[in-house]
């Protein structure tokens, strides 16, 4: 596992990823080009806001199976490319929240009460106030744009200053609000008429990049106080730079410009702009949980363990990962049978969750269902990320129901593939204890199979004998029967039989097993 870190992380991080077997390149000072020339050797790439991950870089990334954003907004990142090749992309989001929160709030207070003007008169040992008199928070309207995780502690922090705090954000429900104690405000003009200090806390989309402009100060309150702790844009510097000609915005504290690090705005000339270089999440708290969290997140993705925060798949809420881990290997393992079983190509993919399963957040167990139908076949690199893309891009639909009964079962899921010549196969397992699995379905026949790394799965007609010479071709083959399982259809007078064999079965051997008189066909299937 090589890893290159591009930018600075705590020390805490880099010893994580050492501890884990990791080979740990520190280039925080590579240049673009010399960035694109080293990336080929890496396994995983882990940036903070300065390095843009992007097509660019992905041409040259052959090894990249993984990008951590040691931070919470992924705006530097490219998604869609990452996701097309299977990169996985982490994120740290809730690690520095609190730090941001804070920062926004000194901010706030720097601004309103002039504390970098005043303390740089003095360290010139000058002694004066005058023109600097300040604004006091009790009693003012605070307008949070973006009532998120950094919203949100910024609210309730600001609560306890005798404010009354309004916000907008359309994607946020009313319980929330009402919980929070926070008045919702449906449009932002409307926001922006009554609040005397406005703070934005959205990420950076294209809905969001200059969603202040113009227009939205134009509806603003004469000697509005501006907080920008989000993104570069989301107010734009244009804009404020006239609002502030025009005596509408009185003051503004900003920790993000545009073109950062290499920021040339000229709101950095303004006497009554407070400004800080992008430090809201530079705390050591911040930096030691997220660098412990990128660290833990990249080793966990690049072993292929399901990581909770990664961006480009679906969201797992953190009491259901135990619970889904299970079906996620029960999901791959059924669906790595079908290409071993049969050799249609599929077109249509279904899959049933019933019972307990069918509460829980399932999109991501369908991820490996497909992970699993593909790899016997794809020489392409296929994982969780780009599963949906390439079932997508091969024209196979996937459709998933759910029922809350599962029969005679707790659980259980259900795949079932029709392939192009419409030719129907179906395959069903359940869980039960600390995660065990069991295979209780193949085209019909029912078994209680424990899924093993070598099953021989032949089907045949169902009369004496059968069994028995396929036991003495497997001794002569040296192969040895750990458990045996026969599913029958009765009426059909057919039988499957499921062997859990030791070690590999030689091409000679299967031949031999096929040529067997009753066996209908024989299938060597490898976990
Ligand atoms: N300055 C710094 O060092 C740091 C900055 N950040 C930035 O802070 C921002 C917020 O982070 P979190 O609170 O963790 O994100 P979050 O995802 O928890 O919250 C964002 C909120 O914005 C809302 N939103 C999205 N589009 C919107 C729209 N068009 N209008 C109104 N609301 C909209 C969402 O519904 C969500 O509630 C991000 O841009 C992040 O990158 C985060 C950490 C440190
Ligand atoms: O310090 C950093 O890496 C930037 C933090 C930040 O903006 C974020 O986490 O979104």
């Amino acid at each position: 596992m090589k890893v290159l870190v591009s930018e600075p992380i705590a020390q805490k991080g880099l010893e994580k990823l050492t501890q884990e077997g990791a080979v740990v390149d520190v280039k925080t000072s590579l240049t673009r080009q010399e960035l694109l020339d080293v990336i080929g050797e890496y396994d995983a790439l882990i940036v903070r806001s300065n390095t843009k991950v992007n097509e660019d870089l992905y041409q040259k990334a052959a090894r990249l199976k993984v990008v951590g954003r040691a931070g919470n907004g992924v705006d530097n990142i490219e998604m869609e490319g990452a996701t097309r090749r299977g990169i996985i992309v982490v994120n740290t989001p809730e690690s520095n929240v609190v730090s941001a929160a804070e920062l926004t709030i000194g901010l706030l207070f720097a601004t309103c009460r002039n504390i970098p003007q005043l303390h740089n008169r003095l360290k010139e040992r000058v002694w004066d106030r005058a023109g600097l008199k300040g604004m006091e928070l009790l009693g003012k309207t605070v307008g949070i744009v973006g009532l998120g995780r950094i919203g949100s502690l910024v609210a309730t922090r600001l609560k306890s200053f005798g404010m009354n705090i309004i916000a907008y954000d359309p994607y946020i429900s009313d319980s929330r609000f009402k919980n929070l104690g926070v008045e919702r405000k449906n449009k932002l003009e409307e926001l922006m008429a009554q609040c005397d200090i406005l703070t934005v806390h959205t990420p950076k989309t294209e809905e969001t990049y200059g969603m202040i402009g113009k227009e939205q100060f134009k509806a603003a309150k004469k000697g509005l106080t501006v907080i920008n702790c989000a993104r570069a844009g989301i107010i734009n510097e244009e804009a404020l730079m006239e609002a502030i000609k025009n005596n509408i915005v009185k003051r503004a504290g900003i920790d993000v410009l545009e073109g950062e690090p290499h920021a040339t705005s000229p709101l950095l000339d303004y006497d009554n702009v407070i400004v800080t270089p992008h430090a809201g999440a530079d705390t050591v708290e911040a930096q030691d949980n997220v660098g412990i969290t990128v660290a833990q997140e990249v080793i966990s993705a690049l072993r292929g363990e399901m990581v909770p925060n990664a961006v480009n798949l679906p969201t797992l809420p953190v009491q259901e990962l135990d619970a889904i881990k299970a079906y996620l290997k029960l999901g791959e393992t059924l669906g790595k049978m079908y290409y071993q079983l049969e050799k249609d190509a599929v077109e249509k993919v279904e899959i049933m969750y019933r019972g307990e399963v069918a509460a829980l957040e399932t999109s991501v167990v369908s991820l490996a269902i497909l992970k699993g139908l593909f790899e016997p076949v794809l020489k392409e690199r296929i994982n969780y990320v780009n599963a949906n893309v390439i079932a997508e891009s091969r024209g196979v639909a996937v459709t998933e129901s759910k029922k809350s009964s599962a029969n005679n079962y707790l659980t259980l899921i259900t795949l079932k593939v029709t392939s192009h010549d419409g030719k129907e196969f179906t395959i069903s397992g359940t869980t039960f204890g600390k995660g065990e699995l069991r295979i209780v379905e193949i085209n019909g026949y029912e078994f209680d199979i424990n899924p093993t790394p070598y099953m021989i799965i032949a089907e045949n007609t169902d009369k004496p004998g059968v069994v028995g010479q396929m036991g003495t071709l497997l001794g002569v083959g040296k192969v040895n029967i750990a458990t045996m399982q026969l599913g029958r259809k009765l009426t059909e007078q057919q039988a499957m039989m499921v062997l859990a064999v030791d070690s590999e079965v030689s091409k000679d051997t299967l031949q031999f097993l096929g040529g067997v008189e009753g066996i209908l066909r024989v299938r060597f299937v490898k976990l």
